[in-house]
């Protein structure tokens, strides 16, 4: 089941009268004045503020001028954290810079330090604009699954010039790239039109979301009680990177069994389950860059699928996750530190997939559009109005 339905009469087909049915919706509609209550689950990076900072640009007023100038220092941070890990990791990797008059320009660098300089000056971008032109810094940037790296840092080390000016505002899709690790709980609340054709009036949503790395995740169980359906988010371009907290776990290992967790954890039985197969930006790059995911998942080779090489991997990834929702055994309790599985859900649920880029507001509001859809046409299907 999707979502827990609204207690309403069932239509009595012997009073068979358009006005009984319109009397029937406008109960329900009535009825169903609590919000739908989403949750963003997923592992550290894998999109979910991602999408909450979409729903504010569709469904809320967006950012305004004072939110855009919040997110300049932490852009800005995100540029030093960029040149600051791939120059750190250029010796590591033994690649050299490829001009001598760079290696100034990265002792500059190293010295600030991960935290960052204490201002963004015109000599610090120009040490970065030198070093981010030198052959050796792309060299050790395209090895960046092998150390620790924003996915964004292509996108803000390119336009660098722009956001350096003393007048930089960031856009939408500025914010949208701007990467901070979330800690805590947040949530949205916004209201969504429903279609005419689903009878119309409004609907309204809360989301909520947390942090994904292992340390965040015993305060998920805060917010359990009541959710109607979960997001959960993978980074599928993660295939061939490790954790930030755990430099020996494959990344997209730890989202499969975060998952496992989340499908099974007796607290969400009465939730439904969307996946958000996230990053089809990063993964079809990675993949036409010739990285393939059967050096890291070798049962790849024996996978059959059409198409082309990213979409058998996407295929694939999507595979990996459904074959957990039909395995039916057993588990052991389990109540590490960083796991919240207590015991294992064994009735028969139905999981969603979406192919998703988060940063993408056209391909988010496509893929919400279709999920409401659904979560209408269930509960009215469940109502017998359909
Ligand atoms: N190119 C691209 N970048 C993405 C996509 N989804 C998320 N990102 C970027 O990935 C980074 C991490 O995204 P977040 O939304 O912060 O990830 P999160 O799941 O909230 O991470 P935690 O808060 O640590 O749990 C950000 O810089 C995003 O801009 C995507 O589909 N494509
Ligand atoms: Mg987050």
């Amino acid at each position: 089941m999707l979502l827990p339905l609204p207690c309403v009469k069932k239509y009595d087909e012997n009073e068979s009268n358009s006005k009984q049915i319109d009397r029937e919706i406008k109960q329900w509609i009535k009825s169903y004045n609590d919000a739908i209550k989403l949750l963003l689950l997923g592992t550290g990076e894998s999109g979910k503020t991602t999408i909450i900072k979409q729903m504010k640009i569709l469904h809320i007023q967006g950012f305004n001028a004072g939110e855009r100038m919040e997110k300049i220092q932490h852009i800005r941070h995100n540029i030093h954290e960029s040149i600051y890990e791939i120059v750190r990791n250029m010796s590591p990797l033994s690649i050299p810079l490829r001009d001598p008059k760079n290696i100034q320009s990265q002792q500059y660098i190293l010295q600030i330090g991960l935290a960052g300089p204490a201002d963004y000056t015109e000599e610090y971008f120009d040490h970065v604009r030198s070093l981010w032109r030198d052959a050796g810094v792309r060299e050790c940037f395209k090895q960046a699954n092998e150390y620790q790296l924003i996915d964004s840092a292509e996108y803000f080390l390119d336009r660098i010039d722009l956001i350096a000016k003393s007048d930089y505002l960031p856009s939408d899709a500025d914010i949208l790239r701007c990467r901070q690790k979330t800690t805590g709980i947040q949530k949205i609340e916004f209201k969504v039109k429903v279609p005419k054709s689903m009878h119309g009036g409004v609907q309204d949503f809360w989301m909520f979301d947390v942090g994904g790395q292992r340390g965040e995740r015993k305060k998920w169980i805060q917010v359990f009680e009541g959710i109607h359906a979960i997001w959960f988010l993978v980074a599928c371009s993660d295939f061939d990177q490790n954790l930030r907290e755990d430099n020996t776990q494959n990344r997209l290992t730890e989202s499969l069994v975060l998952f496992q967790d989340v499908w099974q954890s007796r607290f969400l039985l009465e939730a439904g389950l969307i996946v958000f197969l996230n990053k089809q930006d990063l993964l079809e790059n990675k993949v036409s860059r010739g990285n393939t995911i059967a050096n890291y998942f070798p049962q790849y080779d024996n996978f059959e699928a059409p198409g082309n090489e990213y979409n058998r991997t996407k295929l694939f990834i999507k595979s990996l996750f459904m074959d957990l929702t039909k395995k039916r055994e057993r588990r052991n309790i389990t109540a590490s530190a960083e796991r919240f599985v207590v015991s294992e859900a064994s009735r028969t649920r139905e999981c969603y997939f979406h192919f998703t880029t988060a940063t993408d507001t056209d391909n988010v509001r496509t893929v919400f559009r279709d999920v409401h859809q659904m979560i209408l046409t269930h509960i009215l299907n469940n109502i017998g109005v359909y």
